[in-house]
């Protein structure tokens, strides 16, 4: 039986003395694809993120990577194993150029010769980032930023991405970018865990969907099952599916 890659099994997790916002999730990632995470507004789709990169402990389930148990690991320790988080907003160092900052995402690395090659990597996978490599990353847009953050959260050569809301702030055409970028991803063999408010166009390139509801998966299943369900397309989507009066 193959292994996902990343298992978060009936995880329980919240802020403080608040309620609970996730219990008794479950997700899970198979090798070198895209899994979608959708819900309302509040649903605890962060959380989820952040739970998987060990920034937030759960109080009970199990968290596997790649088969092995790291539940209760830092973020530090999840870096090491293959797990990068790009957070929700921006991150780069505006006033840092493009190769300074994503060659911060190889601190860890201590092999110069590995770094190199990833630089080689990134550069190719990312050609702005290549482009605009003695830049000022203050001087790019938007959603080449956007790009800078992923390429920096490649350089540990991770086996899974953790994407929250990547096209936040983004016009449509960066957006369309960024989304190409994430299935380049993909195809290079790195997983992706994306959560994204632009349901409809991420469950578009994602291979699997999740949504979430009151802390737990309600339904899961193909990306494309999940986008022709019409129950999702009213509550989640933001649109009816296509094909019904009103439609897209
Ligand atoms: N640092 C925090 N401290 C306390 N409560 C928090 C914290 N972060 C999130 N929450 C609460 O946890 C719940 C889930 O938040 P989360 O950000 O995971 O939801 P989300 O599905 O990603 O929402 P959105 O789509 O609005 O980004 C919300 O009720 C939120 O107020």
């Amino acid at each position: 039986m193959a292994t996902d890659l990343l298992e978060l099994v009936d995880v329980e997790a919240g802020y403080g003395r608040a309620a609970l916002v996730l219990r008794g999730l479950t997700v899970r990632v198979p090798p070198a694809s895209v899994v979608c995470l959708v819900g309302p507004n509040g649903a605890g789709k962060s959380t989820v993120l952040k739970v998987a990169s060990g920034l937030l402990a759960p109080r009970a389930g199990r968290i596997l990577l790649d088969g092995r148990d790291v539940t209760g690991h830092g973020p530090q320790d999840l870096l090491a194993a293959g797990l990068s988080h790009v957070l929700q907003g921006h991150s780069v160092f505006r006033e840092m150029t493009v190769r300074e900052n994503v060659l911060l995402g190889a601190h860890t690395v201590r092999d110069e010769v590995r770094v190199a090659e990833r630089v080689d990597f990134v550069r190719t996978l990312f050609p702005v980032v290549g482009e605009r490599w003695d830049a000022l990353a203050g001087a790019l847009s938007g959603g080449q930023q956007k790009q800078v953050e992923f390429a920096r959260s490649l350089m540990v050569s991770p086996r899974v991405v953790l994407l929250d809301e990547p096209s936040m702030g983004l016009d449509p055409r960066a957006t369309a970018t960024v989304f190409e970028q994430v299935v380049r991803m993909r195809d290079a063999g790195t997983a992706v865990l994306l959560v994204e408010q632009n349901a409809r166009r991420a469950l578009e390139v994602a291979d699997l969907g999740c949504v979430l509801d009151l802390g737990r998966v309600h339904i899961s299943g193909p990306a494309g099952d999940l986008l022709a369900d019409p129950r999702l397309g009213e509550l989640y989507l933001g649109s009816a599916p296509r094909g019904r009066p009103g439609g897209p």
